[in-house]
This record gives C-alpha cells, sequence and structure tokens, in this order.
C-alpha cells in the first residue's frame, strides 16, 4: 500500500490542465523506457474536462498516441454512442482527435454489444480483455496500468463502486453494479483488486461538495464505507485536487501547487 500525496490546485480548470500536463510527461516517460504505456480513463466531470485539456494542449503530440492502450475504469451500461456512456465523452473530449491504435483502445461493452442487455457477461467479456492483455510480470489477471484515473462522486464513489454496495467485497477485477444510486442504475466496474493492481493511481478530484469525502478517504476510513479510501497504487497514490475539494483535509497532508 502506498501513501498517498496530495496535491492542490487553486480550481477545476488550472487541475485539469494540470493533471493534463503530468499526463503527458508520465506517458512520455514510460514510452521512453518501455515502447508502450496504459492509461486507464474515469468519467465524471473533472475526468472529461482533463481530457479536454489535454485534447488542447500542445504539449500532447510528444505522446505517441499509437503506443498507448487505453481502458476504463467503469462504465454506464448503455446502448453504443449514447452521450452518457463514459467512452461516448472520452472520445468527443479527447480519443477522436489523436491518432491513436484501434486496436489498443479497450471500451467496456455496451448494452447493445455482443452480451446484449446482459451487464454481468459484458463485464466476463471485460475480464477476459484485461486477461489476454496481462504479461507475466504483471503477476494477475490484469495489466500493471501505467497510470490509472478515478473521479470521486460527494458519496465517495470511485469508478462505479458505491458505499456497501457487494461489489467491494467482490475479488474478481470487473463486475457488473446494479442498483447504482447515480443514474444510470447499471454499470459496470472495475474492483478494487484490479485498481490496486496499477502502477500509479490517480484521484482527480474538484468541487466543494466533494469535500467531506476526501476527508474521510484521507482520514484512515474503511473502502466499504468509503470506497476512495481503498484506491491505492502499487507505486504511487496520487491525489490531486482543486482547493474547494480540499478544504477539508488537515493542512499538514497537503501540498500547493497552484496557490
Ligand atoms: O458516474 C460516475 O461518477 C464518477 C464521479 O463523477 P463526477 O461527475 O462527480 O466527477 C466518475 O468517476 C465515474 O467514472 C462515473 O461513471
Amino acid at each position: 500500500m502506498t501513501t498517498p500525496t496530495v496535491l492542490v490546485h487553486r480550481d477545476a480548470d488550472l487541475l485539469a490542465q494540470a493533471i493534463a500536463a503530468r499526463l503527458v510527461t508520465r506517458l512520455v516517460d514510460v514510452q521512453t523506457a518501455r515502447g508502450s504505456a496504459s492509461l486507464v480513463l474515469t468519467g465524471g466531470g473533472i475526468g472529461i474536462k482533463t481530457l479536454a485539456a489535454l485534447a488542447a494542449s500542445p504539449a500532447r503530440d510528444a505522446v505517441d498516441w499509437r503506443r498507448l492502450d487505453i481502458w476504463w475504469g467503469d462504465e454506464r451500461f448503455l446502448p453504443s454512442g449514447h452521450p452518457d456512456r463514459n467512452e461516448t465523452q472520452a472520445r468527443q473530449a479527447l480519443l477522436d482527435e489523436v491518432d491513436l491504435d484501434p486496436a489498443r483502445v479497450h471500451p467496456m461493452p455496451a448494452s447493445d454489444g455482443p452480451d446484449g442487455d446482459n451487464p454481468e457477461a459484458a463485464a466476463d467479456r471485460y475480464a477476459a480483455e484485461l486477461a489476454r492483455a496481462a504479461r507475466p510480470e504483471d503477476h494477475g489477471p490484469v495489466p500493471a496500468f501505467d497510470v490509472l484515473l478515478l473521479g470521486m462522486g460527494p458519496d465517495a464513489h470511485v469508478a462505479s463502486l458505491f458505499p456497501e454496495m457487494p461489489a467491494l467485497y467482490d475479488t474478481r477485477p470487473v463486475v457488473a453494479v446494479r442498483g447504482a444510486p447515480k443514474p444510470p442504475p447499471t454499470r459496470i466496474s472495475l474492483t478494487l483488486p484490479a485498481i490496486q493492481a496499477a502502477k500509479e493511481v490517480w484521484l482527480i478530484v474538484a468541487g466543494a461538495e466533494k469535500a467531506p469525502a476526501v476527508r474521510l478517504a484521507l482520514s484512515g476510513a474503511g473502502a466499504v464505507q468509503v470506497p476512495a479510501a481503498g484506491a491505492v497504487g502499487r507505486v504511487r497514490t496520487l491525489w490531486l485536487l482543486d482547493r474547494a475539494a480540499a478544504r477539508e483535509i488537515p493542512s499538514g497532508l497537503t501540498r500547493i501547487a497552484s496557490p
């Protein structure tokens, strides 16, 4: 388990730009060292804002997009192209703008996909895709993702892991979630063990309504009550916050990156 590092930027716009810059640097470093890199995307407000900031950044061309594997941490189980799908939003914000290798883009299945309206089968299908991509050195059923991005809801949910729900006890890498408190009710999500396989987990959070959940997650709460508390990377766990989201955490824990 890695100890989280907390960095605070002035507001959501600056936060998104700072995360985009950090992503460029990290992905270029990994590609230089190893040839290719992997990135797990999140949905949600700051997640999509970050992708838009990356699309608008002149530095984005430093990344070799064709040597990047793109995965998702969760998906709203809706038909392909639905505007509420995290995939649709990510494509509009960034993915349609850069020269990706389509074989390296791994969206979670849609409700009109090969398994039809069966989220359990769709989750199993995604788990199988992850297992095929895992290398022996990953020591598990999912790749050791280089960077895994996670937004967080005001209830401290990450991906589609909502407090007290059965998915939090599941040891499979991918699960179907039914009855989510945030619409749509049916979703697919990586579980905590899959998230914890990532080398770096970056929690990206903006907005005052999330401040209490940020405080709880950084105060030793349990992952069943506060799922974000269980989101830790193997090598690094970064909390990247705007000032509003950071306002309830003890000052000794944070570093002010942009005052
Ligand atoms: O529904 C979801 O919500 C969370 C958080 O979203 P936000 O808009 O409150 O930032 C997001 O991380 C997740 O991917 C998404 O499916």
